[in-house]
């Protein structure tokens, strides 16, 4: 059994708290686009293993895809096993979720494989245990999330467009970006309900105006080569421009392919290490 597991991108990423346990309420509007990783599941008696197309990325158990089969054979106490192979194409630590996105894979693989029945709400538990990120990547489509990001509301689906990717050689933990944050720091505070209310008109406009992210206040300043990428998308054409997530990809909009492509080349030729062109995903089952 083969299976997709698309990247995120955040249309709007609103940080309003630090809770006690330590993690961030959040209000994200987060989207689901074509670029993804393939999750491979073969099964095998007892005994779960993995590997990985790539040596960046360790192939045992502190791997985001090892761990959501090891959590699930615990809670479900079945004695079947799995290899599983990852080819990754997300890049890593890129405020993409490649990692959620195969967690979430393996989870939703298994129940089927492993014909263990669970409901999407169960599997929803079990991956927030993995991620915070990790029950949207189970769900998909386009979605407001609360909480630390693990309480999930369907929205109506963003209007088509392609999505340049572009993601500088710099690596950005999570942690730290959080740990950084400070309100007083947003220059322009994320606007959720405009952002709903662009996706709920189906106005592409509408989404580009409102793109916002409270976290490129801590990122930015560290890595002012973002800037730089964000402010060559618009020059380039894109229809607005937004960091991913705690970064450092930045993403750009364009409702046209040949557009896209250019803002790609354009990038590529600036020697931007990484550079993608996806498209918006609507809800995939
Ligand atoms: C910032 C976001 C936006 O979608 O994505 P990425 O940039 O990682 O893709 C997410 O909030 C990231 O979610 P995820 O990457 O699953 O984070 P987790 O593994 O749950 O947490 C990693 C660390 O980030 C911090 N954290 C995470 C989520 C949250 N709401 N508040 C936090 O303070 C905590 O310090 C935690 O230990
Ligand atoms: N299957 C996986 N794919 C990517 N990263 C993984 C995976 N499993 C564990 N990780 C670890 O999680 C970290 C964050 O990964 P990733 O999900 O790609 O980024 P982000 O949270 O920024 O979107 C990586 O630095 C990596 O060490």
């Amino acid at each position: 059994m083969t299976i997709k597991a698309y990247a995120k991108i955040n249309l709007a990423l609103d940080v309003l708290y630090k809770r006690p346990d330590g993690y961030h309420e959040v209000a994200m509007i987060m989207q689901a686009i074509s670029l993804n990783d393939t999750v491979a599941l073969t099964s095998q008696p007892a005994t779960i293993n993995l590997s990985v197309n790539i040596p960046s990325l360790a192939a045992d158990t502190s791997n985001l895809a090892y761990r959501a089969a090891a959590l699930l054979k615990e809670y479900t106490q079945t004695e079947q096993g799995v290899h599983i192979y990852l080819e990754k194409r997300i890049p890593l630590a890129a405020g993409l979720a490649g990692g959620s996105a195969d967690a979430a894979a393996v989870l939703k693989g298994l129940n089927q494989l492993w014909e263990l029945n669970l409901s999407l709400d169960e599997l929803s538990k079990l991956a927030a245990r993995l991620g915070s990120d990790v029950p949207f990547c189970l769900y998909n489509g386009t979605m407001l999330a609360t909480g630390r990001g693990e309480v999930l509301e369907p929205l109506p689906p963003m209007p088509h467009c392609y999505v340049v990717l572009a993601k500088p050689a710099i690596e950005v933990p999570t942690a730290w970006v959080y740990g950084q944050f400070r309100a007083s720091e947003v220059c322009v505070r994320p606007d959720i309900t405009a952002m709903r209310e662009a996706l709920v008109s189906s106005s592409l406009a509408g989404v580009a105006r409102h793109l916002a992210n409270a976290l490129e206040s801590v990122t930015i300043p560290a890595h002012p080569e973002i800037l730089k990428i964000k402010e060559d998308m618009l020059a380039y054409g894109a229809m607005a421009a937004l960091m991913s997530g705690s970064g450092p990809t930045v993403f750009g909009l364009s409702e046209c392919l040949e557009q896209a492509e250019q803002i790609a080349g354009q990038l590529r030729s600036q020697g931007v290490p990484e550079v993608f062109i996806a498209e918006t995903v609507s809800k995939v089952e």
